[in-house]
C-alpha cells in the first residue's frame, strides 16, 4: 500500500513536471516575439545553468520535490522518505535519482599545472573545489518543510518580516562617510574575486516567476503586501521577481538530512583565475587565442581589449562599435568598472605571456605557465594586500592569511565555496558607490554616470583616449585609485537597494539588499544567532539586554525591522550590524565565516603558489612577493601615479609608477632547472643555464 502511494506521487509529480514543461514552451515562444520578457537577474546577472545536463537534472529535482511534498501531505515523516524503499521507487520513476552533479574524474598523480576545471586538486577528494561542486555547509539548512521550502517562518510559528522591510528598516539611508582607509579597488577587486570563486545557478525554470508565484520549486519572490516608501514603483502588488537558485539532492555534502535540496557553485571554488580563463576545458577554448600562448582580445580605438561576446547578454549598441564582452565568468558586464579590471587581467597575461614564451618555445607549456604566474599573482594581492585591508590583525592571525604564516598544505581541509559565504561575502554590497567615472591621469573627473545608469551597460569601457588621455577601461582604473570606498556598515547605497537593473519600459527595478536576505532564505540558512553559536560567540536573546556587537541602535532597527523574535534575524543583515573588530572593517561574525573559508581556500589548496610540491621555489615566491596589483595596473594602465605598495589603502602614498619595479622573472625563466640549494647572501647567484655553458 505504501508503495502504491509512492508510485502514485511520483506519477502524479511526473505530470506536473511535464505541465510546467508545456507551460515554459510556450512562454518561451512567447519570449521570442518580445525578448523584455526574460527575468533581468537571470539574463543580466547571468547564472544560467553551465549544460544541458545541468538542466535536465535541475527538472527531475523539482519533480522530485514535488513528489516528496506530496508524500509529507500524506504522513510521510523526514524519516520514511529517507527509507530505501521511497528511493528505489524515485529510482525508477525519474530514471535515477537526481543526485549529486556527475563528473567522472581521473585524476593523474604528479600534474604540474591546476585542471580547468579544479578536479583533482585534492587527490583524495578529486571533486573537492571543482566547478559544478555542491556548496559546502557550515550548519544544516533550516528549511521550512526540513527539505526545500525555503525559510519563511520564525521560531515562534509567525513570518519572517518580508525582505524589503528589513531592507528598509536596516539597510537605508545615506552613506555619507567614506572609509577612513579603503581606496575604491577594494569595492571592485572584491566583486572581481567573487567571479573567481562563486556563481550559484538559478532555476532553469524559463518563465517569469511573477506569473507563476505558486510555483514554490522554482519561484520565490517578493511580493509587496502594502505601498513602500519607494514610490511609485514599488506599491502595493508589486513583484519583484526572484527564481529560486537550482537546486540538487547530494549526500555528499554531508551535513543535514540527504534529501536537503541544496545550491551548486558553476565555478572552480578556488582563486585560480577562472575569471579569466573560465572553468572548464571548453570555456578556455572560447577566450584563449587559439593554440598560442595568449588570450583572445578584441582591437579596439586604443588597442588590444576584452574580446567581444554575444550581444544579447548586455545593453550592446553593435552599430556604435559597442559591443558585450565575454570572460570567464559571465557576469564581466554588470559595471563598467568589473570590466577594466578583467580587461587588465588579460592585458597581464599577454604581457607575462610574451615574456614567458621565450624561454618555453612550446607553445601549450608558455600558455600553462603564464596561467600559472598569473594566478600566483591573484593569489598574492588577495592574501597579502586585499583580505589584509579590511579584515582585523586578529583575524589575519586566527586564519593564517597573511604572508609571515608559514605554509603547509593540508589534505583534510575541504576548499569548497561554503553557502553562507556566498552570502556573508555579499558585505561588499555596502562598498558599491553611488556614482562610476572614468578620471583623469591626474585623477581628476572627465565623465560620470550615477551607478543605476551604467548596469550592463558598457559604453563608459569605449570611450576613447583625447590628447593623449586615458581611454575609458583606464579611467575607470584611475577613478577606483582617486576615491574612497563608502564605509563598511549596513547601509546599501539607493542606487543598488531601489534601482539595481531598473527598467523604465517595464517599470521594474530591484533591491539587492532584499535579494540577499531573499537568496539566505531560498538557502535555507539558518539564522544569524545560529551562526554566532557557530561561530563561538554569545547570541542576542532579546531587543533590550545590551550586546557587546551591536550598539543599542542597532538592535531597535533589527526589532523594527519586524522580526518577532531575535532568534529570526537573517545572517546578512545581523551579521552587516556588527560593531567592526579593531583594526578591521568587519564584524566577528563576518570575520569567521570569510576568514575560514579564505583560509580553506589558502592550506587546503594544492597547487597554492607557496607549496613547494606544485608551486615556486623561494626566489620566485620572492619576485611575486615584491610585485603587487598596483605594479601590474601601472604596467597596463599606464598610470602615473599610484597607492603603493597597497592599492586598497588610502594610506599608503602615492608613488610615480617610474619608481615602481616590473616583476622580476628571472627566477621563472630558469624554473625549468632544478631547485638548487641557495648560495650564502654574499656570494653572486648563479648565472642561469651555467652548467650546459
Ligand atoms: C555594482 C556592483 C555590484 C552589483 C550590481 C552586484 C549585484 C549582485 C546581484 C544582482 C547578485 C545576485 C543577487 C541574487 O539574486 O541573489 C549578487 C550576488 C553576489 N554578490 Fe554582488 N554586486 C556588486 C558588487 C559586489 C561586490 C563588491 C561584492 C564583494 C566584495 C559582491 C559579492 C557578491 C556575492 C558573493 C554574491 C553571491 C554570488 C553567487 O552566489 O552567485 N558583489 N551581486
Ligand atoms: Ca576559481
Amino acid at each position: 500500500n505504501r508503495s502504491s502511494t509512492i508510485k502514485d506521487a511520483v506519477a502524479r509529480a511526473l505530470d506536473i513536471s511535464k505541465l510546467g514543461s508545456a507551460l515554459a514552451d510556450l512562454h518561451t515562444k512567447r519570449s521570442q516575439s518580445s525578448p523584455g520578457l526574460a527575468c533581468p537577474l537571470t539574463k543580466f546577472h547571468n547564472r544560467q545553468l553551465p549544460t544541458t545536463a545541468d538542466v535536465t537534472a535541475d527538472k527531475s529535482m523539482a519533480t522530485m520535490m514535488v513528489a516528496l511534498r506530496l508524500l509529507q501531505k500524506r504522513g510521510f515523516s523526514l524519516d520514511d522518505l529517507e527509507r530505501d524503499t521511497v528511493l528505489l521507487e524515485f529510482e525508477r520513476g525519474l530514471a535515477g535519482i537526481p543526485g549529486c552533479p556527475k563528473t567522472t574524474v581521473s585524476c593523474k598523480a604528479g600534474d604540474s599545472f591546476r585542471s580547468m576545471n579544479g578536479t583533482c586538486n585534492n587527490l583524495r577528494n578529486p571533486k573537492w573545489g571543482m566547478a559544478g561542486a555542491v556548496q559546502r555547509r557550515l550548519l544544516p539548512a533550516a528549511y521550512d518543510d526540513g527539505l526545500n521550502l525555503p525559510r519563511k517562518q520564525g521560531v515562534n510559528g509567525s513570518p519572517l518580516p518580508s525582505p524589503r522591510q528589513v531592507s528598509n528598516a536596516v539597510h537605508r539611508g545615506t552613506k555619507d562617510v567614506t572609509s577612513p582607509f579603503l581606496t575604491l579597488h577594494a569595492f571592485q577587486f572584491g566583486q572581481f574575486l567573487d567571479h573567481d570563486v562563486i556563481s550559484t545557478p538559478v532555476t532553469s525554470a524559463v518563465y517569469d516567476c511573477c506569473s507563476y508565484n505558486d510555483d514554490v520549486d522554482n519561484c520565490f519572490n517578493i511580493n509587496f503586501a502594502e505601498d513602500d516608501p519607494y514610490q511609485p514603483r514599488f506599491k502595493e502588488g508589486y513583484c519583484m521577481e526572484v527564481k529560486r537558485s537550482s537546486g540538487v539532492n547530494c549526500e555528499s555534502s554531508g551535513i543535514g538530512p540527504s534529501l536537503q535540496r541544496q545550491q551548486i557553485n558553476k565555478l572552480t571554488s578556488f582563486i585560480d583565475a577562472s575569471n579569466v580563463y573560465g572553468s572548464s576545458d571548453e570555456q578556455l577554448q572560447g577566450l584563449r587565442d587559439g593554440n598560442t600562448p595568449f588570450m583572445r582580445v578584441s582591437e579596439g580605438a586604443d588597442g588590444p581589449r576584452v574580446p567581444n561576446g554575444n550581444d544579447s547578454t548586455c545593453k550592446a549598441k553593435p552599430d556604435e562599435g559597442i559591443h558585450c564582452s565575454l570572460v570567464g565568468d559571465d557576469r564581466v558586464n554588470v559595471v563598467p568598472s568589473l570590466t577594466s579590471y578583467h580587461n587588465v587581467f588579460i592585458l597581464e597575461h599577454n604581457r607575462l605571456a610574451e615574456r614567458l614564451r621565450e624561454e618555453f618555445p612550446d607553445e601549450e607549456e608558455a600558455f600553462q605557465q603564464t596561467r600559472k604566474l598569473m594566478i600566483a599573482i591573484m593569489q598574492k594581492i588577495v592574501y597579502d594586500e586585499y583580505l589584509p585591508s579590511f579584515l582585523s590583525p586578529l583575524a589575519m592571525k586566527k586564519y593564517k592569511l597573511g604572508n609571515l604564516s608559514p605554509y603547509k598544505y593540508d589534505p583534510s581541509l575541504d576548499p569548497t565555496i561554503s553557502n553562507e559565504f556566498g552570502i556573508a561575502y555579499r558585505m561588499g554590497h555596502t562598498w558599491i558607490p553611488m556614482f562610476m567615472a572614468v578620471f583623469t591621469k591626474e585623477f581628476q573627473p572627465s565623465f560620470g554616470r550615477f551607478t543605476n545608469e551604467t548596469y550592463e551597460d558598457p559604453s563608459m569601457t569605449y570611450i576613447e583616449s583625447q590628447n593623449g588621455g586615458p581611454s575609458g577601461m583606464e579611467g575607470l582604473a584611475y577613478w577606483l585609485s582617486a576615491k574612497k570606498s563608502p564605509a563598511t556598515d549596513r547601509i546599501l547605497e539607493d542606487v543598488v537597494r531601489n534601482d539595481l537593473f531598473l527598467n523604465p519600459t517595464k517599470d521594474t527595478s530591484f533591491d539587492l539588499a532584499a535579494l540577499n536576505i531573499q537568496r539566505g532564505r531560498d538557502h535555507g540558512l539558518p539564522s544569524y544567532n545560529e551562526y554566532r553559536k557557530f561561530c563561538g560567540l554569545s547570541t542576542m536573546s532579546s531587543w533590550r539586554t545590551r550586546f557587546g556587537d551591536l550598539t543599542d541602535a542597532a538592535l531597535s532597527r533589527l526589532e523594527e525591522a519586524g522580526y518577532s523574535d531575535p532568534d529570526d534575524v537573517d545572517l546578512f543583515t545581523g551579521a552587516l550590524s556588527e560593531k567592526p573588530v579593531p583594526g578591521g572593517a568587519l564584524g566577528p561574525t563576518m570575520e569567521c565565516i570569510i576568514g575560514d573559508q579564505f583560509h580553506r581556500l589558502k592550506f587546503g589548496d594544492r597547487f597554492f603558489y607557496k607549496n613547494p610540491e606544485t608551486g615556486y621555489n623561494r626566489d620566485q615566491i620572492e619576485a611575486i612577493k615584491n610585485y603587487s596589483l598596483a605594479s601590474l595596473m601601472c604596467r597596463n594602465y599606464k598610470f602615473e601615479r599610484i597607492h603603493f605598495p597597497d592599492i586598497f589603502r588610502v594610506l599608503s602614498p602615492l608613488v610615480d609608477c617610474k619608481d615602481i619595479d616590473d616583476i622580476d622573472l628571472t627566477p621563472f625563466l630558469s624554473s625549468s632547472l632544478p631547485d638548487l640549494p641557495r648560495p650564502p647572501e654574499s656570494f653572486p647567484k648563479p648565472i642561469r643555464n651555467i652548467d650546459t655553458k
